[in-house]
């Protein structure tokens, strides 16, 4: 039976998206259900490796996925030497990803990526560059990536981050609390983030690579649901281990159990390391089989990542030409 899209079909892409979720208000912070949630390692990684072996999309429906990807892309540029030049780069390839003519044979002109996400100092050279063209600009602010500058100016980043123009916030979580089991402060610290935010969309970063277990994951990522995040991030790309699978996993089905029991749907967001077409094509069907499809649309699924837009433009050049350029003939992506 066929279970992917056909190109045909993604060619609607613009007419079909969903209407935008209503954002998630929180809950109470509820403890019996935090303490109930075990992660079950053994049984997570066999079904992680499973992944990717199992199931593989190709020819068109391939380049469907890689296009649906695309416009699932955070084009980051997270970088001690970030420059406005660049991030105004970066935004130009972020309003025309792939190369037109590779698009029009594809039959898809004017897509663009999820969101430019940058630091909060670059927010405005990004939200002027990208003045008109709907993409959003997400800052990464709270003392990113440790998070452990004063509460309150991690507060106030927030605010200025969203004075700046930035419509989503990735913030960073105190990976102390988590460690320490200190659920009550973990709440508390996320819902005063989700209020500092206002109407700019939140994503809680957990730095997954640092929390210690699977279950710490699950659990951090519930508490961060309870207290208001519109998604759930894996990582800020600049831990040891950054989005793996398993991780995934966890947080994909801690989003699953929250939307079950709530009817609520939260956003997944795998970042770090992630520069492959085809770890692309992994995640995006592990998004189908766990969440369905609802969850491959950019209001709810986005890839963190600064190198993974050139590799999926060499596959759908490959797709359209039947050869593949050098990499550095895509740039800034
Ligand atoms: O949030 C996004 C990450 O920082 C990007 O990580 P990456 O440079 O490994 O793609």
């Amino acid at each position: 039976m066929q279970q992917t899209p056909t190109l045909p079909q993604q060619r609607q892409l613009p007419q079909t998206l969903p209407m935008p979720e209503a954002r998630n208000p929180g809950i109470d912070l509820d403890m019996d259900w935090v303490r109930s949630v075990q992660a079950n390692r053994s049984a997570i990684e066999r079904r992680a490796a499973s992944l990717g072996t199992r199931r593989s999309v190709k020819k068109d429906h391939q380049a469907a996925w890689l296009l649906k990807a695309i416009t699932c892309i955070d084009l980051t540029t997270l970088a001690g030497d970030d420059t406005e030049g660049r991030v105004r780069r970066l935004c130009a390839k972020a309003r025309q990803p792939v190369r037109p003519d590779l698009l029009a044979a594809l039959g898809m002109p004017g897509i663009t990526v999820g969101a430019v996400c940058v630091y909060h100092e670059m927010v405005p050279a990004a939200v002027q560059a990208l003045a008109g063209s709907g993409i959003p600009v997400a800052a990464v602010s709270t003392g990113f990536p440790a998070g452990l500058s004063p509460f309150h100016l991690r507060l106030a980043e927030i605010g200025e981050s969203v004075t700046a123009g930035a419509q989503e916030i990735d913030i960073v979580i105190s990976r102390r609390h988590v460690l320490t089991g200190n659920w009550q402060a973990l709440y508390d610290e996320m819902r005063q983030m989700r209020a500092a935010c206002g109407d700019a969309h939140v994503k809680a970063i957990l730095a997954t690579g640092e929390l210690g277990s699977l279950r710490n994951v699950a659990r951090a990522s519930l508490v961060c649901m309870m207290a208001g995040a519109d998604f759930i991030k894996t990582s800020t790309g600049k831990e040891a281990v950054n989005a793996t699978l398993p991780v995934s996993l966890v947080m994909i089905r801690a989003i699953r159990d929250y939307h079950e029991r709530t009817g609520i749907r939260i956003g997944y967001k795998p970042a770090g390391g992630i520069s492959k077409a085809k770890d692309a094509l992994v995640y995006l069907s592990l998004m189908k089989e766990e969440l369905g499809t609802r969850w491959m649309q950019p209001d709810l699924f986005r890839f963190g990542a600064s190198s993974l837009l050139g590799d999926i433009e060499r596959q759908l050049e490959h797709h359209v030409t039947g050869a593949y350029s050098a990499a550095w003939r895509h740039p800034l992506a």
